[in-house]
C-alpha cells in the first residue's frame, strides 16, 4: 500500500466534515475521488499534504513515497511575465546548472511543452498552464501525485491531452494518482478505482461500478 488512512476525522468548530473515514491505495493505482461540492475533498487533501491537521485519526504514506502536487491552474495575469520554461523553473534551486537544466528540459519534453518552452505564461493556452503547473511538481521526481479539478476549466481536447500525459506517467513510470474531479464521464474513462467523498463517509470500488453521477 501506498497510502493508508485510518478512522480520519475532520471538524471545524461544530462542523464535522467527515468521519471515521477508512481506506487505502496501491501503488500504482489511479483513484478518482470523487464527492458532490462541499463534501471534504480539498479538506482531506490538505490534510493527506500535511497543510491541515485532522481531528482524530490517521494516515501513513508508503516509506518511499514521494508526493507530488498539481494545483488547478490560477487565473494567471495576461501580463505575467515568465515565460513557460521560467515557470517550471521556479521549483528549481536558482542557481541552474546544467543537470537542472537537463531535468528542466526532460519535464519541459514530458508534458509536451519543449517547442512552446518561451511562450509567456500570460499568454499560455489553459491546458499549456495546467501542464506546466504539472511539470513543476514532476521536478520533484515524485512516484505519486494528487490532482485537485485539475481538468475543471479546460476545453475537451485540453482535458483529453491531460489525462492522456497522466495515463502516460501511470503506465510508463508506475506513477500513483489520485485525482479530485467533478467529470465523472472522464473519470470513467481514464481511472480504475474511485473514492465517493459524501454524508460525511467514503466509499471506495472499481470506477467501471461506480453508480450513477450525483450530479
Ligand atoms: N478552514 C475552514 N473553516 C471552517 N470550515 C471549513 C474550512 N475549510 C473548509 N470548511 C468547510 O468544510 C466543508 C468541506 O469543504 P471542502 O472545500 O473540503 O469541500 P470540497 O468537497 O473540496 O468542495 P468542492 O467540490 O466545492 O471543491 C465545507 O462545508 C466548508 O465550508
Amino acid at each position: 500500500m501506498i497510502l493508508d488512512v485510518k478512522d480520519l476525522t475532520m471538524r471545524f468548530d461544530t462542523k464535522t466534515v467527515f468521519q471515521d473515514l477508512n481506506f487505502s491505495l496501491k501503488e500504482g493505482s489511479m483513484t478518482a475521488l470523487l464527492g458532490p461540492n462541499g463534501t471534504g475533498k480539498t479538506t482531506l487533501i490538505n490534510i493527506l499534504m500535511k497543510l491541515l491537521v485532522p481531528t482524530s485519526g490517521s494516515f501513513k504514506f508508503g516509506d518511499q513515497v514521494r508526493l507530488g502536487y498539481v494545483p488547478q491552474f490560477r487565473n494567471i495575469d495576461a501580463e505575467y511575465p515568465l515565460s513557460i520554461k521560467s515557470f517550471i523553473g521556479l521549483n528549481a534551486p536558482l542557481i541552474k546548472t546544467s543537470k537542472i537544466k537537463a531535468q528542466i528540459k526532460h519535464e519541459l519534453e514530458e508534458t509536451h511543452l519543449l517547442e512552446i518552452q518561451n511562450t509567456r505564461m500570460g499568454e499560455a493556452s489553459g491546458g499549456q498552464k495546467q501542464r506546466a503547473y504539472l511539470a513543476q511538481a514532476l521536478l520533484d521526481h515524485p512516484n505519486m501525485i494528487i490532482l485537485d479539478e485539475a481538468t475543471a476549466s479546460l476545453d475537451p481536447v485540453a482535458k483529453e491531452d491531460l489525462m492522456k500525459l497522466i495515463q502516460h506517467l501511470n503506465k510508463e513510470h508506475g506513477m500513483t494518482v489520485l485525482f479530485v474531479t467533478h467529470d465523472v464521464p472522464l473519470a470513467r474513462k481514464y481511472m480504475d478505482e474511485y473514492l465517493y467523498l459524501n454524508h460525511q463517509t467514503i466509499k471506495q470500488g472499481k470506477m467501471s461500478e461506480f453508480e450513477g453521477d450525483y450530479e
